[in-house]
């Protein structure tokens, strides 16, 4: 269903990687990688090998793939560029991304997502997979020429409005019905705009006490809640972007355990696993994110949602910002934290360590998850022979201190600065060739 298929070959040769743990279970094996495909697993493979990588007790698992990632351009190159986001991503693990369309001008048209797709293939780390907006220019007015980026080259799948909510019952309702009729799907960033004007803040005693205006949680919970009735309605399939309260958890465990017509899944952000809003003490803006960070009641109602499959998966929200939008007073500051380099190693710590789930679970919400629901066909595979070698590998044991200037791109916006955190991403394989290795990414064509 993807239109326009990339080659599944991608000239890495043929890749040794030595001593892995697939999904973290059982003996170490090694595992060929040939032709795009892994070709051989098991143990001590007597082969010859173009390269061979030393992966001592690494975790396999298939490569990350991001429903949402901000990559900025086109308009704002000065806080990303599809290189410097797909470079973050290599490095984070994932070897897809959906660019999501918020861009100026925005991605609501052919040529946009076209070029979008075009930059990610030049680029070659990463497949970019361009979203295309819902609406007209995100207006909320009319819908976007949805049609016509399905059938360009860039086979648009997932639409999106995501910085807005598409608030119009009636838009929802048509774009579910439109995109539903070639398998396409509406990821909606659900936000009753009458219910948050000028949020700052997760409505509750903290944005009390620091003045903050409040964004109700009910402001996301009522627009899932209306959605999910539109697509049983019309048969669409909606995907719930970063999911922020434990309340639209609740709704969405009861509404799958009913049989309805429609599809709905849904995402949840690494900062959202881990970060509440008592960090808003310092007033520091690298903390203000839409939805916002809530309390802890909702951190441990997501991670449940999570480890129990009501969450389908997780998505970074990868929302990198000049310096100028975010070094500055909190009520002009934007909103959005970068998350490509730091997923894995936060949900180990908010969902492994505490033993929500296992690596399996791991690859679950990272890959397979996020693969079924945009409809990928060659990622979020099982690690068997003949399946395409799109695999990310996980030094379990490793540990390392985030520094927002040591992470790729000019956009410096960690919310987990200065955290000690878990688990490395050691190597990045996407379409057959190593991508990453060891916090160095290798482009097409040459190491660096
Ligand atoms: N998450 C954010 O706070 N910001 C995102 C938009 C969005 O995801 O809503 C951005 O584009 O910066
Ligand atoms: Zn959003
Ligand atoms: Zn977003």
């Amino acid at each position: 269903m993807n239109g326009v298929e990339r080659p599944t070959e991608e000239s890495g040769g043929r890749v040794l990687l030595r001593s892995v743990r697939p999904y973290g279970t059982g003996d170490p094996v090694d595992l060929l990688v040939e032709n795009g495909r892994i070709a051989a697993l098991g143990a001590d493979l007597d082969v010859e090998a173009d390269r061979v990588v030393h992966a001592e007790g690494a975790v396999a698992l298939p490569g990350f793939v991001d429903l949402h990632t901000h990559l900025r351009e086109p308009g704002r190159e000065d806080a990303e560029t599809v290189e410097s986001g797909s470079v973050a991503a290599a490095l984070g693990g994932y070897t897809a991304v959906f660019a999501m369309a918020n861009t100026d001008p925005v991605a609501d048209n052919a040529i946009v997502v076209e070029h979008v797709r075009r930059r990610g293939d030049e680029v070659g780390l990463v497949d970019v997979h361009p979203v295309g907006a819902v609406t007209a220019g995100l207006g909320g007015a009319k819908l976007a020429e949805i049609g016509a980026m399905a059938r360009s080259s860039a086979a648009v799948r997932v639409f999106s409005d995501d910085g807005h909510c598409v608030d119009d019952p009636l838009l929802v309702r048509r774009a579910l019905e439109y995109t539903g009729a070639f398998g396409g799907v509406v990821a909606q960033h659900a936000q009753d705009p009458r219910l948050t004007p000028g949020a700052q803040a997760h409505e509750g005693g903290n944005a009390a006490r620091l003045g903050l205006a409040g964004w109700p949680a009910p402001a996301e919970e009522s627009v899932v809640a209306r959605d999910c009735m539109l697509a049983g309605h019309t048969g669409g399939s909606l995907h719930v972007c970063h999911v922020s309260s434990a309340g639209t958890a609740d709704f969405l465990s009861w509404w799958r355990s009913r049989d309805v017509r429609g599809r709905v899944s849904a995402e949840v952000t690494p900062h959202h696993l881990l970060l509440t809003d008592e960090l808003l003490e310092t007033y520091d803006p690298r903390y203000k994110v839409n939805p916002p960070l809530r309390t802890d009641d909702d951190v441990r109602g997501l991670r449940e949602a999570l480890a129990s499959g009501v969450i389908d998966c997780v998505a970074t929200d990868h929302a990198p910002h000049a310096e100028q939008d975010k070094d500055c007073e909190w009520s002009a500051a934007r909103p959005g934290m970068l998350g490509l380099q730091t997923a894995l190693s936060v949900l180990v710590r908010g969902m492994v360590r505490p033993g929500l789930l296992d690596w399996r679970g791991v690859a679950r919400v990272l890959s397979e998850a996020p693969a079924r629901i945009a409809g990928l066909t060659d990622q979020g595979r099982p690690l068997e022979v003949g399946e395409p070698a799109n695999i990310a590998l996980v030094d379990p044991e490793g540990e390392w201190t985030v520094h927002g200037t040591e992470l790729a791109g000019t956009a410096v916006n960690t919310p987990f600065e200065g955290m000690v955190l878990p688990a490395r991403v050691f190597a990045t394989i996407s379409r057959g060739r190593v991508t990453a290795l060891d916090g160095k990414v290798e482009p097409r064509g040459g190491r660096s």
